[in-house]
């Protein structure tokens, strides 16, 4: 297994990575997961990450693995899924040599930790041979062979710890262990005319999927004894490790999101599952002024009716500043003159935590004027500061949205136009949409 690989090593140090809790597979975000006790693996563990393809079935021309969710390429949300595993210890990329330096630079961007760039091959088992064979020749004094290797297809980017957990440690104990999931359809054989000769009993059979899981001792036997037919046609990892090394994988019942990106429609899905992710939760910051907290009380009933989070706070200081580790989305609620200064600080905090580095932040100003209509040299001045805000904001993935409400006398008219303002503010939360950015809605 002679490769050549261009090592791009990122730094291993994890003190710049901003603490704050990861997209979680199932589409939730435990705010605790930054904080839950991590999964204890007491044995050197890789993962090689194949993304070498070219991903003709989305019918796109940049590769599916390179094609942006929410503006960052795909294969960085699997690469950090994989960075926030503590007993990860280095991930291997594999990429076709014509994009290792859009990798490499992938890498510098979003400061992605622990990764090594290898090239790869014209199959996709070349591709996993050719990052096998890198763990083994890693000249980094301090790293040493894996005992166990996690293979994973780089184009599945929802990845669960506490899963990856399970195939580790089967790996170890059976020599290789792999993901399952029901079929969906039945498997048939066609006759050489196109026609049915058989189907197979549904229930006996599984979808292979990934991740997968082998000791560094079996893989590399596997790919040392496997022939040019099974580099060039063989799809199924596994299956070399029972064929030339008498491994019979363990299999376990994987969970639904570890499904692999293929078709265009898949990337749409993926994108959704990530928005989805970031809006669980947002952060309404009062000032702790008796109008704002009234209308956080009706947004808040209003947001728990659409399934979304929303924690009041009086302001981002001491021990609420942990929201800016937890949240993505903030409503900062100012009654009458717009101040920009308290807006421009929550952009500078969320810098300071580096924390839109791989997800956009979501800023919403909310104007609730409780005297008389503001005259239209004020909203003028006003909706230009927010645009002049905004526009230096977004550069930083930060998206800056304003909506502006007048609180009428009658209560009834108020729960209506709170109510209104709550659906535009969670839409905004939602969709993150580039193009309202800077825009003051009137609700
Ligand atoms: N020569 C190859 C071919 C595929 N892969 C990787 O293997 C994973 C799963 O393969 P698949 O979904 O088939 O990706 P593509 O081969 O890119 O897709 P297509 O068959 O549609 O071209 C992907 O991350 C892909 O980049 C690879 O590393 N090297
Ligand atoms: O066959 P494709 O190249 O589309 O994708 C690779 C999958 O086959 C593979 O990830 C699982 O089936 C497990 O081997």
């Amino acid at each position: 297994m002679e490769v050549s690989p261009v090592y791009m090593q990122s730094d291993d140090s994890e003190q710049d990575r901003p603490a704050y809790p990861r997209l979680f597979p199932t589409g939730e975000t435990r705010k605790s997961d930054h904080l839950k006790a991590g999964l204890c693996v007491d044995f050197p563990v890789s993962v090689v990450l194949p993304a070498g393809g070219t991903g003709e079935r989305t019918g796109l021309q940049t590769p599916k693995q390179f094609c942006p969710c929410l503006g960052r390429p795909l294969i960085s949300y699997t690469v950090e899924s994989f960075e926030r595993v503590s007993w990860i210890q280095t991930i291997v990329v594999v990429v076709a040599k014509e994009n290792i330096g859009l990798m490499m630079d992938i890498i510098q961007r979003f400061q992605h930790k622990k990764v090594l760039v290898v090239p790869g091959g014209s199959t996709r088992h070349r591709s996993i041979c050719n990052g096998v064979a890198a763990l083994g020749e890693q000249r980094r004094p301090a790293a040493h062979k894996p005992k166990v290797v996690i293979i994973h297809d780089a184009v599945r980017p929802f990845v669960d710890e506490d899963f990856l957990h399970k195939i580790a440690m089967a790996a170890k104990e059976q020599g290789a262990a792999g993901a399952i999931r029901p079929l969906v359809s039945t498997v048939i054989a066609t006759t050489s005319e196109g026609y049915l000769d058989h189907s197979l009993e549904r229930a006996k059979y599984r979808a292979s999927e990934m991740p997968q899981g082998f000791t560094y001792d079996v893989i590399c036997e596997a790919y040392k004894k496997c022939t040019e037919s099974d580099f060039e046609f063989g799809t199924e990892c596994l299956h070399l490790a029972l064929q030339y090394c008498g491994t019979n994988a363990k299999l376990i019942d994987g969970p639904p999101t570890l499904w692999k990106v293929t078709y265009k429609r898949d990337l749409a899905a993926a994108e959704s599952i990530i928005k989805e992710t970031l809006s669980q939760s947002a952060c309404l910051i009062t000032g702790g002024l008796e109008a704002a907290v009234a209308l956080a009380n009706v947004l808040q009933k209003v947001f728990g009716a659409l399934n979304m989070e929303l924690n009041v706070t009086p302001d981002l200081m001491g021990g609420n500043a942990r929201h800016l580790l937890e949240d993505w989305n903030f409503i900062k609620v100012s009654v009458d003159p717009f101040c920009p200064s308290e807006v421009e600080a929550i952009i500078v905090a969320l810098e300071a935590g580096n924390r839109a580095l791989l997800n956009p932040a979501v800023i919403i100003w909310m104007h609730l004027s409780v005297t008389e209509e503001p005259s239209t040299s004020r909203r003028a001045t006003e909706s230009a500061a927010l645009i002049d805000l905004a526009s230096t904001a977004r550069p930083r993935n930060i998206l800056l949205y304003g909506i502006r409400l007048h609180q009428p006398e009658d209560s009834e008219q108020w729960d209506r136009s709170a109510s209104r303002v709550a659906d535009i503010a969670s839409a905004l939360i939602r969709d993150r949409n580039p193009a309202f950015v800077g825009q003051l809605l009137q609700a």
